[in-house]
């Protein structure tokens, strides 16, 4: 059984840490990527390594965000990203040794990140809360019967006047969506980092903003014998209101000398809506936002609930053994208390089946028919099941 010191990182022992990830991701960054994610995380990030003597064979880094959670709050939650060990040293407990200082007790209540392979992170008591849509069509689709759109509101701005009007438009964006992420300077650097090396063959990010929302894409110009067979990469569209989301839509499918429109949206993305044959647009849909209760007690009261509930429910937690047990969980007028008993247990579940659906995304009612929730009062799963849910599937479009 190997023992690793796990610390904090030291200014000089944080420079090597892009040689660890990259060395784990398979990876070779450049310096400037490298410097675009260090400065995503802000002053009050922490970075975690993991030692075996002197040698860094693990790390971690957790930054501070906020997350639009249901009933409209913003929630702090510690965000983990930069996870690696030495290849060397894989499935020797590396991971386990710094989730341990991540999840304590006196941590934000809510963890989240997005993992490189679901797998990993079950085991720790993260759920997998939104997931997105990647959708495939063709462009010049028509819109069906009904739909207006105005695309000659939409405008295409270079980066340097676009990024400004694009913020203002994010940030009225992330007061209403559920599962928007708030961003600092440098988490927006990061998600527009923009080199040759991160193109693939394609433009550079392009700009089409409407005064209520924007679609930031790439072009990957393509000739065949036939013609022109370009696609559009759309990187993040948001539209503030409906007029901005058909507008940017119609003038997307427009663009001339594009074939095929790639773009990822959230897991209930409206697009299909628009078109006549919902055929047209394939989809697939992947695994998002993965959310950990660090503390079942005090992140439950920091969403709002949609219906009440009154129920007692008990938590498998191994990990975080102080989330363990029974908790009586009453809503009313939209808010949720939490308090340790003793009384019968209506259901139980493990944690991470609590974070899968601290967003409003995932249903209990979908996890029960897994078999992974066993109800004890008949009606008990469905009822928290529907008062956890939110309106529209939450949407996290940025991977940090
Ligand atoms: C938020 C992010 O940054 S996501 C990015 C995660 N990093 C990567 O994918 C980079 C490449 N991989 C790695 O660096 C490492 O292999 C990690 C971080 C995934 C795992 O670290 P390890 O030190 O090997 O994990 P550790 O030994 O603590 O494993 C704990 C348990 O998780 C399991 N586990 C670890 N990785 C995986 C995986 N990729 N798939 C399935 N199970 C896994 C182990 O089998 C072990 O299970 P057990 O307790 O039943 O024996």
């Amino acid at each position: 059984m190997n023992t690793y010191t796990v610390r904090s990182l030291t200014p000089d022992e944080l420079t090597t840490v892009p040689r660890l990830v990259a060395s784990a991701f398979l990876a070779d960054y450049a310096e400037e990527e490298i410097a675009a994610k260090d400065g995503a995380l802000n002053a009050d990030s922490t970075s975690l390594g993991a030692f075996v003597g002197d040698r860094q064979v693990g790390a971690v880094r957790v930054q501070e965000r906020g997350v639009r959670v249901p009933g409209g709050d913003l929630v702090m939650f510690s965000g983990l990203t930069s996870v690696a060990v030495a290849p060397d040293y894989r499935r020797r407990g590396v991971l386990t040794a710094l989730m341990r200082p991540v999840l304590a007790r006196d941590s934000l209540a809510v963890s989240a990140l997005w993992a490189s392979e679901s797998a990993i992170y079950g085991r720790f008591g993260y759920g997998v809360a939104t997931e997105s849509t990647q959708h495939t069509l063709p462009t010049k689709s028509a819109f069906r019967p009904g739909v207006t759109a105005d695309p000659s509101a939409v405008r295409e701005l270079p980066r340097d006047k676009a990024m400004p009007v694009i913020k203002t438009l994010y940030e009225r964006y992330a007061e209403k969506q559920v599962g928007a992420l708030t961003r600092i300077e440098g988490n927006w650097a990061y998600h527009y980092y923009d080199t040759e090396a991160t193109r693939h063959g394609q433009t550079p990010y392009r700009f089409a903003v409407h005064p209520d929302g924007y679609a930031a894409y790439r072009g990957k110009p393509e000739w065949t014998d036939n013609g022109p067979r370009g696609t559009v990469h759309v990187h993040e569209l948001v539209a503030n209101t409906p007029e901005a989301y058909t507008s940017l839509w119609r003038y997307l499918l427009d663009i001339d000398l594009a074939a095929t429109i790639e773009y990822e949206g959230s897991g209930d993305d409206p697009l299909v809506q628009l078109l006549p044959d919902t055929r047209t647009a394939l989809r697939k849909r992947f695994h998002g936002l993965h959310i950990r209760l660090t503390d079942v007690a005090a992140a439950l009261p920091l969403r709002g609930y949609q219906a009440p509930v009154d129920v007692v429910v008990e938590v498998v937690d191994s990990f975080c053994p102080w989330n363990a047990g029974r908790w009586h969980l009453v809503a009313a007028d939209g808010r949720m208390t939490v308090a340790k008993t003793d009384s019968a247990a209506d259901l139980t579940l493990d944690v991470r089946d609590l974070g899968a659906a601290y967003m409003g995304g995932t249903r209990l009612s979908t996890l029960a028919a897994a078999g992974l929730i066993a109800e004890h009062t008949t009606g008990a799963v469905a009822g928290l099941s529907h008062a956890m849910q939110a309106e529209r599937e939450p949407a996290c479009r940025e991977v940090f």
